[in-house]
């Protein structure tokens, strides 16, 4: 396998993974990061710039993407990486053992949004994801975390307190936390239908 060229620095790190497709970047996934970041004790969040959300069929160019990630992430700790271009990757848990593999001495942490969390049953190889990296959901208008959502029930017992989730990062997975926020209705798509 080519080894990644990292966004930075990864030894001895917490670094928080926001896979997204960024069609276009917007001040949600700020929240999202930033929440992330500060909630979690996060070092770092690194933004990987989907190659392709295999659930979705219309990705977008990706160097706009990727210039758009780069244009809303600039906050302190933020890292853009197009790592699953480089790769040639799609399904996440191919990136997360990549990323383990060229960085094993860096706690990293899934980061999603609770929408994402509500679909995570269709993803590849999902469970093993739960099983391979702490995972944080962070809020997100009209998507609640309830017994139907399939990773809920799976791993209710896995589930942190909010109030430790500073120690996500430390924890064997799986481990997952739902963190509550004041939160943002903006999506991607909503901004593709502005003129
Ligand atoms: N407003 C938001 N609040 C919380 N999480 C969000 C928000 N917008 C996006 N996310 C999360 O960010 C990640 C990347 O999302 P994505 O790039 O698909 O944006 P989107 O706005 O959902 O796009 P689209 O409308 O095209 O589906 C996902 O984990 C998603 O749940
Ligand atoms: O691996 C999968 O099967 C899979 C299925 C759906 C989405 N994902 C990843 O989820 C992240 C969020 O995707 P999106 O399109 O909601 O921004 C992004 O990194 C996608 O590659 C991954």
């Amino acid at each position: 396998m080519i080894r990644p060229r990292l966004p930075g620095p990864a030894k001895g790190l917490a670094i928080g993974l926001f896979g997204g497709s960024f069609n276009p970047a917007h001040a949600g996934h700020l929240l999202v990061a930033e929440t992330a970041r500060k909630r979690l004790s996060l070092d770092q969040v690194w933004w990987i710039v989907a190659r392709g959300n295999p659930l979705k069929s219309d990705h977008g160019a990706y160097a706009a993407r990727l210039t758009s990630a780069r244009a809303i992430a600039r906050s302190a700790g933020m890292r853009v990486t197009d790592l699953e271009a480089q790769l040639g990757l799609t399904y996440s848990i191919d990136t997360l053992r990549a990323l383990q593999k060229a960085a094993p001495d860096a706690r990293f942490v899934w980061l999603m949004g609770a929408d994402n969390l509500a679909g995570f049953q269709r993803w590849k190889d999902w469970e093993e994801i739960a099983r391979s990296v702490p995972i944080a959901v962070i809020g997100r208008p009209g998507a609640r975390i309830t017994r139907a959502t399939a990773f809920a029930r799976k791993f209710a017992r896995h589930r942190l307190p909010e109030t430790s989730a500073a120690a996500l990062s430390q924890a064997i997975p799986p481990a997952w936390v739902y963190i509550r926020v004041r939160e943002n209705p903006l999506s991607s798509t909503a901004l593709r239908a502005c003129p």
